[in-house]
């Protein structure tokens, strides 16, 4: 049963374990869980999944795995093992690696939520010009969030102003976990697409991911307590 029925996911990008922990314990399960990413996991190592379940926190592994289909299916396996709530890879590696992580979920009876990044929040349809990409950011996530789908992917990274368009096309079910929050008190700073949290769940976001906004804020409980009644 999931802790929280909160779509607030905090971004704990932190450069060690302990202040990783530090700013997780004055947050509470039942109001958000946490997202552990690739510099504190690369640091950290496993502990940390291990100290933020011990805290009751359901936990999103933001590790954005891209490689062959054998070795992502073993990483994402290895994820589920222990424990996480949600796990990702990138869309951008294709139908074959995206369908051989979902198949090895189920083949292992691991019921963690797998999903795929479409384009990432920091980029514009320039940067995809620049990568040889020509669409637009908006058509390129909507292509790959259709092929998740086939492929059998639980739902998918994007930002909120995709949400809607995703929403129609895919449906509600299909998981929509937004970063590039920012609430009016909040800079941008490197994201591109951004939305507030209430109208990016007017927009169809299931989840929203927020980092700088409340692990940077002078007091971040009173952040959190500020987006939380913004989506009341
Ligand atoms: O497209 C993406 C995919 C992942 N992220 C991650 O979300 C957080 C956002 O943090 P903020 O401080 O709120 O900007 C961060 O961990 C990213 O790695 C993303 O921003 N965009």
């Amino acid at each position: 049963m999931a802790v929280t029925e909160s779509p607030l996911i905090i971004a704990l990008d932190y450069p060690s374990l302990d202040a990783a922990l530090c700013m997780a314990d004055q947050l509470d399960p039942s109001w958000c869980r946490l997202k552990v990413g690739k510099e504190l996991f690369t640091r950290s190592g496993p502990a940390v999944l291990e100290a933020l379940h011990g805290r009751g926190f359901d936990v999103f592994l933001d590790l954005k795995f891209h490689d062959i289909p054998n070795t992502v299916a073993s990483a994402v396996e290895a994820a589920a093992e222990q424990g996480v709530w949600m796990v990702n890879l990138h869309a951008s590696g294709g139908r074959a690696m995206m369908e051989a992580a979902a198949t090895r979920l189920a083949q292992q009876r691991l019921t963690t939520h797998l999903i795929a990044v479409t384009v990432l929040t920091s980029m514009q349809d320039r940067d995809l010009v620049d990568v040889g990409i020509p669409s637009s950011v908006s058509d390129q996530v909507t292509r790959l969030a259709q092929l998740a789908k086939q492929s059998g992917l639980h739902g998918v990274v994007c930002s909120a102003q995709e949400s809607t368009q995703l929403a129609s096309l895919c449906g509600d079910e299909f998981l929509k976990v937004t970063p590039g929050i920012r609430p009016a008190f909040a800079a941008a700073n490197d994201q591109q697409r951004i939305m507030t949290p209430r109208d990016a769940m007017q927009a169809g976001s299931t989840h929203l991911v927020v980092g700088r906004p409340v692990t940077q804020a002078e007091r971040p409980m009173e952040a959190l307590k500020a987006i939380q009644q913004e989506l009341e």
